[in-house]
């Protein structure tokens, strides 16, 4: 922990916020502050998908889409980038090529930084990387609750005989015993399946489901105080497939399913969620090249700045 001030973003009002190379909330790098407490890192890596390309490029995409984020955050009543030191870590270089080694240096990367007790703010890629950062959070915190907002289950378990996959992260990491069991929900999930049986299993594996149709009839308020209710006070990974919004609010994205959540929807459901003790959290499965008018990477970077929020609120609180 810092005792100096941290170090926000660049001034927008003396240097337009449309200049110079762009890094999360025109934050400072990790490498210009003496510490940092929650950590924005770039994996670009999409060898995983199982449709469209291109996630590789969504890091870059939702910095340049941080650009007109603003210091005081309203709807939580918070200044994030005050109340803890957040620097942009620039990206892993993961292998194209073998997604064996890229999971393997993600991993690595990942611990290097939750060493110093950095929480961890990803910028995807697709969504095989959540394996590696939920390995790296585990050795740090033991096994964590997962909140995982998705169009999709992602806990099939091969494509093609591959393990490694966009769709099949959160079995893997079931099987590997990285994940509190008691405390595993879907949200968001919609969409035409295999068969009965991914339902089945996903149960079997400890997951409970808020469709996308659950959160439209119950509301978002109500939705946050259930999963608020079965996280509780344990370590809690956050993972955002970008998908879980409707291809409306998120058309760059490789595997869009009709029937989502609204932007509106998501941040709400996410500001419901101040009291948990979020260890780390991802956005993943933003690509560029199928947005319009960065529509998905405005979302992805509203959505990562609440992330933010919700982790430099418990700093500070822990701090205090
Ligand atoms: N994780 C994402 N976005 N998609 C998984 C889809 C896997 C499938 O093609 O069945
Ligand atoms: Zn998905
Ligand atoms: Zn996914």
């Amino acid at each position: 922990m810092s005792s100096t001030a941290a170090r926000g973003p660049v001034d927008s009002s003396r240097i337009p916020r449309y200049a110079g190379p762009a890094t999360f909330a025109r934050l400072p790098r990790t490498d210009e502050v003496p510490h940092t407490d929650i950590a924005v890192v770039g994996v670009p890596f999409d060898s995983g998908v199982s449709y469209r390309p291109g996630a590789r490029f969504g890091g870059n995409a939702i910095r340049e889409a941080s650009r007109l984020l603003r210091p005081y955050n309203a709807a939580q009543d918070a200044l994030p980038f005050a109340l803890a030191q957040v620097a942009d870590a620039g990206d892993i270089a993961a292998n194209p090529f073998d997604i064996h080694e890229a999971v393997a240096t993600v991993e690595a990367a990942a611990e290097e930084l939750l060493r110093s007790g950095t929480r961890l703010m990803t910028l995807g890629g697709d969504h095989t990387i959540a394996l590696p950062l939920l390995r790296a959070v585990a050795r740090r915190h033991g096994p964590v609750a997962l909140l995982h907002f998705d169009a999709h289950l992602d806990t099939w378990d091969t494509y093609f005989g591959a393990e490694y996959t966009h769709g099949t992260p959160f079995r893997r990491a079931v099987e590997e015993g990285i994940l509190d069991t008691e405390a595993l929900s879907h949200v968001g999930t919609r969409g035409p399946l295999y068969g009965k049986g991914d339902l089945t299993d996903d149960q079997k594996m400890g997951f409970g489901i808020v469709t996308s149709a659950d959160v439209m009839r119950r509301g978002v308020d109500e939705v946050a105080a259930q999963l608020r209710e079965r996280i509780g006070d344990r370590p809690l990974y956050i993972s955002i497939d970008i998908d879980v919004l409707d291809p409306a609010h998120a058309p760059g994205t490789g595997t869009p399913e009709a029937g989502g959540l609204t932007s509106r929807e998501l941040l709400e459901i996410l500001r419901g969620l101040a009291a948990c003790n979020v260890v780390s959290a991802d956005v993943v499965e933003v690509a560029p090249a199928y947005d319009h008018a960065e529509i998905t990477s405005v979302a992805a970077a509203h959505v990562a700045y609440e992330l933010t929020t919700l982790m430099a609120r418990r700093i500070a609180g822990e701090r205090a």
